[in-house]
């Protein structure tokens, strides 16, 4: 399983820095830094932990929201939602060598990434997660199918990722669906022990 992106959180146990070096302990080569409601200079602060160890691990390092943030610290991407700037103007931000992904929750969603000219999508949620508030409605086995399936009789080819509340024993199953990856967060936080549970997720 080598299409799996590490989305960083904290909990009680490890920081947003402690989450990101423990997937990349455990082979995974996609960190994106997401921090809700943190300033900008907590954002350049984690991200002063975690690139380093990024390109130590020649994983690529994305920065969820922040535009201009991911320009000023030379990351390989953003990932941007419905509320946040628009991926065409991104890009004119970025420009092509930038890596921009996009949130969906529909097929229309996936369209309308596709014609801006997103790199990839973020599809979900599979399932009802606490790692992000305000969810849309859950998607599931079905969920993906279906989109997939339109994508597929559109002619969009544009990778995507499910994402949302996604354990080790779902990925199978959601692969199956035909989606090119997954995108989790705390199956592995959470884990007895997050390295090892990395591990197993990209044996798979
Ligand atoms: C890969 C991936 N997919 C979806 C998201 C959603 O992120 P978030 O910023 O919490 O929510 P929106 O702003 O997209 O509504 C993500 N970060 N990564
Ligand atoms: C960022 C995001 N977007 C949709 S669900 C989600 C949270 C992913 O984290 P987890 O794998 O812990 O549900
Ligand atoms: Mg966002």
């Amino acid at each position: 399983m080598k299409q799996i992106q590490f989305i960083t959180h904290q909990n009680h146990r490890y920081s947003y820095v402690d989450s990101a070096r423990m997937a990349l302990e455990g082979g995974c080569r996609w960190i994106q830094l997401r921090m809700k409601d943190a300033t900008d200079d907590e954002v350049r602060k984690a991200a002063s932990g975690i690139q380093p160890l990024c390109r130590e691990h020649e994983a690529v390092f994305i920065i969820d929201d922040r535009v201009e943030l991911a320009k000023e610290l030379k990351a390989d991407g953003v990932h941007l939602g419905r509320n946040d700037m628009p991926v065409c103007k991104a890009r004119r931000v970025l420009g092509e060598e930038f890596v921009i992904g996009g949130t969906a929750n529909t097929f229309d969603d996936v369209e309308r990434l596709w014609r801006e000219g997103a790199d990839y999508i973020g599809c979900g949620p599979f399932r009802f997660t606490t790692t992000k508030t305000n969810l849309s409605p859950v998607l599931g086995l079905d969920g993906y199918r279906n989109i997939i399936t339109r994508m597929a009789a559109s002619g969009i080819d544009i990778p995507v990722v499910a994402i949302g509340g996604i354990l080790y024993d779902d990925i199978p199953a959601i692969m199956a669906t035909g989606v090119h990856g997954i995108a989790l967060s705390g199956a592995v936080l959470n884990a007895l022990n997050p390295v090892e549970e990395m591990k197993r997720i990209i044996k798979l």
